[in-house]
């Protein structure tokens, strides 16, 4: 199952690392034999088996005599996915998500070559089921639902043994790792050892569209407590049932966790993900020089919505330089707002040459944040507006979001609050007086209870001529003229897979802002004028590999001019520098794990 990994069928003209060119795929070498196999998901291949390869590894006698091929599982498992739908419709929805979730999650614990083969091959139906919005489900009910264990339980009562832990992680190699501390678990809040659901879909997505092989991939949950009170005195909660670490206790445990990682791992790349705003961009601050890391609800989040947001430019008809003149509310100072609002404002410095002072809003539950705020937070000081600036156009420091709206009549309404239904009828409504031709709304929150309102809801009240994205998807919607308004899903699975791979491909130590900028400018600029002027923003998901592929050569190649690319495998910094596009976009395509069944060889 080792097959397709880094640095073994890796062809790319004038740089060919290959094993083999052949189209058989490479064995696999296992450890172990017999039963143990079948109780593997990682190599089992249920009754996919062949003949031979049940002699060689004392499967004979231990599954029934037919062999089934992949193709014909497939077809079984896809019947059976079809009948539960047909058996289900009309249940509560939470039933029917968490019954789809169930029979996925029993493939995944079982078989995972036929697993991913199914996600892959089915992914615009199943990436609701396997990440937003049905893991946010999944995690508050985790602790029910709990069967098997995946990735790895790390707790504050293992202070000072995480560097032996760690290697009771059974795969020697590990390429992506995503770690929580479940204290902010998409827009539901603290969910202690819960949120490990949210590493594992991740993960998911970095197979599904990145094509990192599974067994290279760990889920991490660092357990230090949780503050939830119904799962304090849940007595059936899986978690330490006691309040989170803080402070220094808090971090020193971070710190540990990191040392082990990049003492076994050193290669690896960590992906920080939904950590409570406090220390979101603390750790972000304290590793991304040290470590190879970066915070996907920060800068991943801030990279897909910049490139809606130069989507939105290009849709109104104005030139990108016209980015500088858009007038964007932010409603969300957190982890998410706040990287948004980073990335839009160096695009802004970028096209200007200087520190201009465009037109964004930043709002959070206090209402606008003006430089009148008090204690307001360090990271979003430099986005409080000059209070001289906002009451010439009659708000002031803590006006709420209708009376912004209002006033400023944004080109584009982008919320990262958490907060479900806040843009209601009548902020939406007010978006109707906007001084956009296009107006766009974004409800990035997740899940789609705390989007921050329907696609529905949108078009109706905002008007036939918006654009629209939302964290979770929607049905697009029929505007009852013969037009469909478009939903756009404004999620940042469009970029960290592609940001994982190519930092990972380019063997760089670091994620850079040049990295991460690449990846933004790549997803903008994947859009065709076509595609943007139907208010399509984001590609559809069936095609995330492809843009997956074009965003970590987008990463990779900048890691290579930044020179922080040390390579991977057999091919180095050199081989790196001399491959053009095309050849980066190719090699980093051919280095994608695709699940097929490979020939298992016994070695003791
Ligand atoms: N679509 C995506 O790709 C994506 C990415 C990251 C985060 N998110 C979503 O964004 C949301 C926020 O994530 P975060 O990490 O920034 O959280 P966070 O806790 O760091 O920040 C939430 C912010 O919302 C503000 N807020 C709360 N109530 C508000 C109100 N009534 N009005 C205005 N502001 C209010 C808070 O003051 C805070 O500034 C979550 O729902 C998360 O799922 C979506
Ligand atoms: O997980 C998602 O769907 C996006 C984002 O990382 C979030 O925290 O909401
Ligand atoms: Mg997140």
């Amino acid at each position: 199952m080792w097959r397709r990994t880094l640095a073994r069928s890796v062809t790319v003209r004038r740089f060919s690392i290959a094993a083999s060119t052949s189209s058989i795929p490479s064995p696999c070498i296992v450890h172990k034999r017999g039963a143990d196999i079948l109780h593997d998901p990682w190599f089992n291949k249920d009754t996919g088996f062949p003949m031979t390869e049940r002699d060689r590894l004392g499967l004979r006698g231990l599954l029934p005599p037919r062999v089934i091929s992949f193709e014909q599982q497939y077809e079984r498992f896809m019947d059976s996915y079809r009948s539960l739908e047909k058996n289900t419709a009309g249940q509560p929805e939470n039933n029917v998500a968490l019954a789809k979730w169930r029979i996925l999650n029993r493939l995944h614990d079982r078989n995972e070559t036929l697993y991913y083969k199914v996600l892959i091959d089915n992914i615009k139906d199943f990436a609701p089921i396997i990440y937003t919005p049905t893991v946010g489900l999944v995690c508050q009910n985790y602790s029910g639902l709990f069967r098997r264990p995946r990735g790895m339980y790390f707790s504050a009562k293992d202070k000072g043994e995480m560097m032996s832990i760690i290697y009771n992680w059974p795969a020697p190699e590990v390429d992506m790792v995503v770690l929580t501390d479940g204290s902010r678990i998409l827009g539901l809040g603290d969910l202690g050892v819960q949120g490990i659901g949210i590493p594992i879909g991740k993960l998911d997505m970095y197979v599904a569209a990145a094509g990192i092989n599974p067994q290279r991939v760990l889920p991490i949950m660092l357990d230090v407590g949780t503050n939830n009170e119904k799962l304090l005195e849940d007595r059936l909660y899986l978690g330490l049932r006691e309040r989170r670490l803080e402070g220094e206790e808090y971090i020193s445990i971070v710190d540990e966790l990191m040392e082990a990682l990049h003492t076994r791992w050193p290669k690896a790349v960590i992906q920080f993900e939904d950590f409570q705003f406090k220390w979101a961009f603390e750790t972000l601050q304290r590793y991304r020089k040290k470590y190879c890391m970066f915070n996907d609800d920060i800068q991943g989040t801030a990279g897909v919505a910049l490139a809606g947001l130069l989507g939105v430019v290009r849709a109104q008809g104005r030139p990108l330089l016209d980015f500088v003149n858009q007038k964007i509310v932010v409603v969300g100072a957190g982890s998410a707002g706040l990287g948004v609002l980073n990335m839009a404002y160096q695009a802004v410095s970028r096209m200007t040459g200087t520190t201009a002072n465009p037109q964004f809003y930043l709002i959070d539950k206090n209402g606008l944040i003006t430089t009148e705020r008090s204690g307001v937070d360090p990271s979003a000081a430099p986005f409080a507006k000059a209070i001289g600036e906002v009451q010439r156009i009659g708000l002031q420091e803590g006006s709420d979001l209708l009376e912004v709206v209002k006033k400023v009549k944004p080109h584009v309404l982008l919320g990262l609050s958490g907060v479900g239904g806040i843009f209601n009828e009548q902020v939406l409504k007010a978006m109707r007086d906007s001084d956009s031709p296009k107006p766009a709304i974004f409800a990035m929150s997740n899940p789609t209870d705390n989007a921050e309102c329907t696609a529905a809801d949108a078009f109706k009240h905002a008007g036939d001529n918006i654009v629209f994205g939302s964290g979770s998807p929607f049905q697009n919607v029929d505007l009852e003229n013969g037009k469909i308004g478009y939903v756009n899903q404004a999620n940042n699975m469009y970029l960290f897979p592609g940001i994982g791979l190519g930092t990972l491909l380019s063997g760089a130590r670091i994620v850079s802002d040049g990295m991460l900028q690449a990846a933004s400018e790549c997803l903008a600029s994947y859009m065709t004028e076509e595609e943007i002027q139907k208010g399509k923003f984001y590609p559809s998901i069936g095609s995330i590999r492809n843009i997956t592929a074009e965003v970590g050569a987008a990463v990779l190649r900048t890691a290579v001019i930044e020179e922080v690319a040390e390579g991977r495998g057999d091919v180095g910094p050199k081989e790196l520098t001399n491959m053009s596009k095309e050849e980066t976009v190719e090699y980093v395509t051919s280095n994608m794990w695709y699940p097929v069944y490979s020939p298992l060889v016994h070695e003791k």
